[in-house]
């Protein structure tokens, strides 16, 4: 079997998938932290291995940038390869003071400024939110590991290079801990499909302090969050 944009086989992918962005990001998590990594898709440079961690069988894949590319992906994989918990690690912007550059968010709910989830839901306001049990499942990893987390509401964006800045005043003010692209997608994803899904961040700019990571750190470092998200996965 093969989708447009998987080529893996049927029982290729493990039931939990961790999903950053970055394709180079599944890799280095595949040869950073899984025993016999096996790779299961190369098409479009969106790679996705699967391996063990701690003996249990877990896959990561890249989604691409955007609600589009992780809609078609968390599609695919829900519906085509039985796959049952998807979670994204991502990088975010913050807007709030108390929030600061490599904190790491998990996102309760996610705001949007996408149309996707109008489009699936009769026109009407969805409420896109995580799976209680997998966010549940981070809480309890990140206490585990005596790592701080901050939970709550994020915002999905269309665009990364926004022409409405103030919206971010706005978005402070109803507490919105990070700003990314894919969150309310895959949330509406999981829905439609009767599966689950979560969102854990790593903040990589501070939109109102004009703070940056550099494009190495972007795909190499985020370590507190992918032990999380890997430690979480143990808790299923
Ligand atoms: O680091 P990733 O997971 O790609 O997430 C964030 O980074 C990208 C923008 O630079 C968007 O995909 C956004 O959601
Ligand atoms: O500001 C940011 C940082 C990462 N990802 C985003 O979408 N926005």
């Amino acid at each position: 079997m093969a989708t447009p944009h998987i080529e893996a086989s049927a029982g290729d992918i493990a039931e939990t998938v961790l999903m950053p962005g970055d394709p180079l990001r599944a890799k280095l998590i595949a040869d950073t932290f899984f025993e016999d990594a096996v790779c299961f898709n190369t098409v479009r440079n969106i790679l996705g291995y699967t391996g063990t961690y701690k003996g249990k069988r877990i896959s990561v894949m890249g989604s691409g940038m955007g609600v589009p590319s992780i809609s078609i992906y968390a599609t695919e994989l829900y519906k085509d390869y039985g796959v049952e918990n998807i979670i994204r690690i991502g990088s975010c912007g913050a807007v709030l003071d108390d929030v600061n550059m490599m904190d790491v968010i998990v996102g309760m709910g996610a705001s949007t400024d996408s149309k996707v989830n109008r489009m699936r839901f009769n026109n009407h306001d969805f409420a896109a939110i995580a799976d209680f049990g997998l966010l549940k499942n981070a809480v309890d990893a990140a206490a585990n590991l005596n790592k701080p987390i901050k939970v709550g509401n994020i915002f999905t964006a269309d665009l990364f290079y926004t022409p409405e800045f103030e919206f971010f005043d706005t978005m402070a003010k109803h507490g919105i801990l990070g700003v990314e692209m894919e969150a309310a997608g895959l949330y509406g994803v999981a829905a439609e499909y009767g599966k689950k899904a979560l969102c854990i961040l790593t903040v990589s700019d501070h939109i109102k302090r004009g703070e940056s990571l550099s494009a190495q750190d972007r795909q190499t470092s985020f370590r507190d969050m992918m032990e999380i998200a890997l430690e979480s996965v143990l808790l299923q």
